[in-house]
């Protein structure tokens, strides 16, 4: 993907004061780093405005970091701090004086002698009625903030540190890992909420954007007696990591994990409660796991400190890294999977590089493909041809389905104990169904459906959690959102979906999500095995739940009946003492 392009290429307009016109065949082309086309947009990666900024920057941290402890099976512990800084204190960071405004009216938020007078007086009339209301009892309103300004106002800017007690990072690996763009660890065929090789390098590309400091990482791996500490930055046109600091430092006490610092802009006010929710459901599907957030501010009203306990030592097995099943693959994945194999025979190729390919099978395959294949054939000797042909016969032969052994589900356990923990529910009822396939991947549904609980709106709360990572963004064209409120007959299982406080959750994992963009925001509805699944896993819970509600119902009538009964009875008696 990385381009190359001397930057004296002759077909490069040159720059000068009268523009001359481009000759008929000069060449138009242009190159783009990946650094920079995610740069230009990083919407497209979850990174749309300072606020989203803010929460995709901790949410692919937060992601990492469990990841991380995950892979080598170690109960996750992630501290999350999010600190104000004020600009003045950026300004020092950075190293720049702080100026006084000299010239008033080129600011955006300029106000006319006018147009403060007015502003003035509305305020002092806004007091009045407040004071008014105060002395009559009635209910006081907060005073509106003054929308005096018409620009896009004061950057915030915020220290994000995430630190986890994870497996770390390999010294040298460390500046790729975070300064190249579609670098990563998880390119596998493998259940891990990573998955592009972009996440990290965003954040530190989004604070290269808005406030030009560097990323800094300390990581230490399993036994090892240094800490590798990193500080870079993105070289965006290159792709290339740029490295200010990369060395080995004491490691007294064996700690082992990484600890990842950056600093960009954001905005606290507007995704102060899409970041808090956004951790109480990973506590939710990662009961597991101990998350200690903190927000610092000088005002220390501002501050947040919450602790997500570990509720259990229970952890989901590590995912396993799993072969292509033939109906998954395309060209030129067969073709990766030739150039890189190790196995000398297309026999062996097709026995060893795929799963659900046995070796009976394989000779049958290898029969049906024609006169010109035999088993013993080299298989790095396979022309485009008989490649294509080997690919056609993947997509039309049958295979068996993958099986789910490589997936870990969060488990119907740590789903029940989690929404009970989190929601305290007055009922809940859990289901996880088995695995099934989307064009060759294995995926597994599971789903909780509460009634009642703390903090549940009335009406349908849908949660949605794919590779045990909480989708908060784009619900509406979500799977889960549109089963639940197309597909659910809720009157059926006696649920009132309007007036019931009724708790949604719904996790796929697999070894491919079909996320909608690199943001991973949310799964489409077109996957028709994917929205079955879905639709049964949340149907089963419904009927767990209505034997339930029915039971209750039933012993409300009976007791209604018993006291109906009573009451009668004492009647009775006493029209006959009368
Ligand atoms: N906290 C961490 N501990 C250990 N390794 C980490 C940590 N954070 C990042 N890494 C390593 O850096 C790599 C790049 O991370 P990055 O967030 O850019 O991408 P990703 O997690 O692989 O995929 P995605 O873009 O889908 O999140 C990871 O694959 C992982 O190997």
């Amino acid at each position: 993907m990385e381009t190359g392009g001397s930057s004296e290429s002759p077909a490069e307009p040159k720059k000068g004061k009268t523009k001359t016109p481009r000759k008929p065949n000069e060449s138009l082309l242009k190159q783009k780093s990946p650094a920079e086309f995610f740069a230009e947009n990083k919407n497209i990666a979850g990174f749309d405005n300072p606020g989203k900024c803010l929460y995709t920057t901790v949410r692919e941290l937060v992601e990492n970091s469990l990841d991380s402890a995950e892979s080598i099976s170690e109960l996750p512990l992630v501290e999350v701090t999010i600190e104000e800084i004020r600009k003045s204190q950026f300004n020092s960071m950075i190293g720049l004086v702080d100026r006084e405004r000299v010239d008033e009216e080129l600011y955006d938020d300029y106000e006319t002698a006018k147009a403060r007078e007015k502003r003035l007086a509305k305020e002092a009339r806004a007091q009045e009625t407040q004071a008014k209301n105060a002395t009559l009892g009635k209910k006081v309103k907060e005073p509106s903030v003054s929308k005096g300004m018409k620009g896009r106002g004061e950057a915030s800017f915020y220290k994000v540190t995430c630190k986890d007690n994870g497996r770390g990072m390999p010294h040298d690996d460390i500046p790729n890992m975070f300064g190249r763009v579609l670098s990563g660890t998880k390119y596998g065929l493998k259940q891990t909420r990573g998955k592009f090789g972009l996440g990290a390098k965003m954040a530190l590309i989004w604070s290269k954007m808005s406030t030009g400091l560097p990323i800094e990482i300390s990581s230490s791996m399993r036994g090892q007696n240094y800490t590798s500490f990193c500080r870079l930055d993105i070289d965006i046109q290159r792709n290339i990591p740029h490295i200010h600091v990369h060395e080995k430092r004491d490691n007294m006490n064996r700690w082992h994990g990484a600890e990842i610092q950056v600093v960009i802009e954001g905005n606290w006010t507007t995704y102060r409660s899409k970041i808090l929710h956004y951790m109480r459901q990973m506590a939710v599907i990662t009961p597991y796991a101990q998350f200690l957030f903190k927000f610092v501010s000088d005002t220390p009203e501002k501050n947040v400190t919450i602790r997500f306990a570990r509720r259990t030592d229970v952890m989901p097995p590590v995912p396993l890294e799993t072969k292509h099943h033939p109906s998954s693959v395309d060209l030129l994945l067969i073709k990766r999977l030739i150039a890189e194999t190790s196995k000398q025979n297309l026999l062996q190729f097709l026995q060893h590089e795929f799963v659900n390919i046995p070796k009976a099978y394989a000779e049958r395959l290898i029969g049906e493909m024609g006169p010109e294949f035999n088993p013993k054939m080299p298989v790095k000797s396979l022309t485009s041809q008989q490649i294509v042909r080997i690919h056609q016969l993947f997509r039309q032969a049958k295979f068996d389905d993958p099986s789910g052994d490589c997936l870990s589900p969060a488990g119907e356990y740590n789903l029940r104990l989690g929404i009970i923990k989190e929601l305290h529910p007055d009922m809940v009822a859990t289901y996880s169904g088995s695995a099934q396939v989307f064009e060759g991947h294995p995926f597994i549904v599971e789903a909780g459906v509460s009634v009642g609980g703390k903090d549940v709106k009335q009406g349908l709360n849908i949660f949605r959690f794919a590779n045990r990572i909480p989708l908060l963004f784009e619900q509406g064209a979500d799977v889960v959102t549109r089963t639940v409120l197309k597909r659910i007959n809720w009157g059926s299982y006696k649920i009132n979906h309007i007036q019931d406080r009724i708790g949604v959750f719904v996790s796929i994992v697999s070894t491919k999500i079909p996320f909608k963009g690199t943001g991973k925001e949310y799964i489409g509805d077109d996957i028709t095995e994917i929205s079955t699944a879905v639709k049964s896993a949340i149907q089963q819970c419904c009927i767990q739940l209505k034997s339930k509600i029915v039971k209750r119902m039933q012993a409300r009538e009976q007791q209604e009946r018993k006291r109906n009964l009573s009451i009668s009875q004492m009647l009775q008696v006493l029209c006959m003492m009368f």
